[in-house]
C-alpha cells in the first residue's frame, strides 16, 4: 500500500505542520463522534511536536491520549515514555486531555498489559490519530527485530490488545499496542527525523522482511497508509 511522504526544511517545521494536521484530525472527530483518541510514541523524537500540538485551541477534554508503547516503569523514571507525554503534551491547552496509561504497577508487565488491555477496550476501534516513531533498528511501537512475541504483536489477525515485549535492543521490558490496533487508524503517521532515520526508512522500503525490520508490517500492509513526516 501506497505511503505518502511529507519533507520538511527543519524540525521546527514539521513540528507546527504535524501539529496542525492532528489537531484539524482530532476536531473533525469531535465534531462527528463527540469525542477523540490519540496514541503517540515515546523516545526523543516528538518532542517538539508534543509542544507544538499543546498550543492548538481545540476541544482537549475530548481528547483521550495513550501511548503506542510504554516501557515497564513507573511514571516518575526517566525513560518513561509518560513523564515525556506529561512534560511536553499535556499542559498548556491540552492540560484538561484525558490519559490513559499502558504502565501499571502491578506485579509483573504481563499483569500490567492485562490491565491496560482492559483499560484501553473502548478506545481505538479505530484510534482516530496514531503517531508512530522509527529506531535505527527498524523497530516502531514495540515490535522490536528478535523480540520474543514478535510475530503475535504483528500478526494481522491477532487480537486487538497491550501486551509484553522483550528484546536485546529494548531495555527494559515493553507494554505494546499490536499491530491490529494501530494499523487501521484514521491518520496513522510516522514520524522520523535525521539523515540516519531517513537511510534506515531507505533501508526499510526496500525490503520485506518483518521479523527484520518490523517497521515494514506498516509500510507495507497496514489497511491505512502511512504519512511519513521527515525532516533533516
Ligand atoms: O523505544 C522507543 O523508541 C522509538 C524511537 O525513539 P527515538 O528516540 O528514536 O525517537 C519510539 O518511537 C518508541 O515509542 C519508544 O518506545
Amino acid at each position: 500500500m501506497a505511503h505518502r511522504m511529507h519533507q520538511f526544511q527543519d524540525r521546527v517545521a514539521l513540528a507546527e505542520a504535524l501539529a496542525d494536521r492532528v489537531a484539524a484530525l482530532l476536531s473533525a472527530a469531535i465534531a462527528a463522534r463527540g469525542a477523540a483518541s490519540l496514541a503517540v510514541s515515546g523516545g526523543s523524537t516528538p518532542r517538539l511536536f508534543f509542544e507544538a500540538l499543546s498550543t492548538r485551541d481545540i476541544a482537549w477534554d475530548r481528547v483521550t491520549v495513550t501511548l503506542v508503547d510504554e516501557r515497564f516503569v513507573p511514571a516518575d523514571h526517566p525513560r518513561s515514555n509518560h513523564l515525556l507525554v506529561a512534560t511536553h503534551l499535556l499542559k498548556d491547552k491540552a492540560a484538561p486531555a484525558r490519559f490513559v496509561p499502558l504502565y501499571h504497577a502491578a506485579a509483573n508487565a504481563e499483569d500490567a498489559a492485562a490491565l491496560a488491555t482492559d483499560e484501553t477496550a473502548s478506545l481505538g476501534k479505530p484510534f482516530d490519530v496514531v503517531i508512530l516513531g522509527m529506531g535505527n533498528d527498524g523497530h516502531t511501537a514495540s515490535f522490536f527485530p528478535g523480540g520474543d512475541r514478535l510475530d503475535a504483536a504483528l500478526d494481522p489477525l491477532g487480537a486487538r490488545r497491550v501486551m509484553t515485549m522483550e528484546a536485546e535492543g529494548a531495555g527494559e521490558t515493553r507494554l505494546t499496542f499490536s499491530y491490529p490496533a494501530l494499523a487501521d487508524a484514521r491518520l496513522l503517521i510516522l514520524h522520523i527525523e535525521g539523515a540516519e532515520k531517513k537511510a534506515v526508512l531507505d533501508r526499510a522500503l526496500a525490503g520485506t522482511d518483518t521479523r527484520e525490520m518490523p517497521v515494514r508490517a506498516l509500510l507495507e500492509r497496514a489497511p491505512t497508509p502511512p504519512d511519513i513526516y521527515w525532516a533533516p
